[in-house]
């Protein structure tokens, strides 16, 4: 534990450090509460689920029906449809944490976080504070940081160029020629709703994607998905799947959007990528509104995009939907070893 100096005044927390204010780390300090066990809750920003409140496009709602994704020992209220908007899911999680009594420490980004085997105890450190407690749960998130990829020539870019992070809505883009680069949910949901402000999107795929709808005859897809795993290896479950999809949406090779040779199932499992849920962005792929681009983008131009093709397109602005990562490396400090002495 070479970062923390011997004279440094650590805080004993009663019950676990949670590292991290958003859905999973505010349900984890209200299951703890709920059986008696106090926890100090960790938050980098300045509410919680900022991710929801700070991050997301205003158009986002889940996909995943609400009974499949609610918080453990209180749901989503009766009357919010089956899939919530994101004010609907932000104020569920602000009554959540408000009914469990949930007050996470805010503005405490954890710098640094480690075990101490003599001691038997995790040693926490943000900006201002240093905490410790038997229990440290990881809470960050699989989204904490935007990934922005290195592409030679951003930095000349005249238009606008950002993050899916940072698009909040189309009002800016109409009329706006913007390319998306990244085919994601987010890639795929900014360009439907780039196309519904009467903007003009291009969307970048440069490899295949598993495009699924969302529901199939009335049933949620990951619901269906989720039942028949219960029953059929998930081989067979994605050949289900991808049967209805094609009866559904068609072949969508035809339409750019190769498929790979692992099932979206599979594929899940193996690699963590998630399917795309389809919410209408097809069917402006196959009216031409929205317009899909084989290629990997090879530079940034002043007046827009070059593709490895050496193809040219000019565009006002670029929204990269290139994803996110976690951060949890940087702070983590374990020493495998001292685990394996202690608990071995
Ligand atoms: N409604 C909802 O519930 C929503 C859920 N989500 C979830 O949030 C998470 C993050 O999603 P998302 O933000 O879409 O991120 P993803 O990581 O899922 O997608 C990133 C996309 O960007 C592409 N990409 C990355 N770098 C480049 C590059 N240099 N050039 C071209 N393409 C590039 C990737 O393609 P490649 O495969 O080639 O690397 C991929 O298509 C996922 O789990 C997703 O399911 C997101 C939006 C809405
Ligand atoms: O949990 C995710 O990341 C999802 O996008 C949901 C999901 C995972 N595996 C699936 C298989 C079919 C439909 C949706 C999903």
């Amino acid at each position: 534990m070479g970062s923390f100096g011997r004279d440094e005044v650590f805080t004993k927390v009663e019950g676990p450090i949670i590292v991290g204010g958003g859905p999973s780390g505010i349900a984890v300090a209200a299951c703890l509460k709920h059986d008696g066990i106090p926890s100090l809750v960790l938050e980098r920003n300045d509410c919680i689920a900022s991710l929801w409140q700070h991050k997301a496009y205003d158009c986002v709602k889940l996909h995943i029906p609400k009974e499949l994704c609610e918080l453990p020992l209180l749901g989503y209220p009766k009357s919010y449809p089956k899939y919530p908007t994101k004010s609907q899911f932000i104020s569920y999680i602000t009554s959540y944490a408000d009914h469990f009594g949930i007050k996470p420490l805010f503005n405490q980004t954890v710098e640094s976080a480690g075990f101490e085997v003599e001691r038997g105890v995790w040693r926490v450190k943000t900006q201002d504070g240093c905490y410790e407690s038997r229990w440290l749960v990881v809470a960050s998130g699989e989204n904490a940081e935007p990934l922005v990829p290195k592409i030679p020539g951003s930095e000349v870019f005249e238009g606008t160029l950002v993050h899916a992070s940072e698009y909040k809505n189309g009002d800016e883009f109409r009329g706006k020629r913007v390319v998306v680069i990244g085919c994601g949910n987010s890639g795929m949901e900014i360009s439907l709703d780039l196309c519904n402000h009467d903007s003009i999107p291009f969307m970048v795929v440069r490899n295949s994607v598993h495009v699924v709808p969302r529901d199939m005859f009335g049933f949620s897809t990951f619901g269906l998905a989720m039942t028949l795993i219960k029953w059929l290896p998930i081989k067979l479950v994605d050949k289900v799947i991808l049967s209805i999809t094609n009866y559904i949406l068609g072949d969508t090779e035809k339409f750019g959007l190769r498929r790979p040779k692992t099932g979206p199932l599979e594929m899940k499992m193996t690699t963590g990528r998630s399917p795309v849920l389809d919410v209408g962005t097809l069917s402006k792929v196959k009216t031409g509104n929205i317009k899909v681009v084989e290629q990997g983008v090879r530079e940034i131009t002043k007046n827009g995009v070059v593709f490895m093709d050496g193809q040219e397109l000019e565009c006002d602005c670029i929204v990269l939907a290139t994803g996110y990562k976690s951060n949890v490396t940087s702070w983590l400090k374990v020493n495998a070893w001292a685990y394996i002495m202690k608990f071995y």
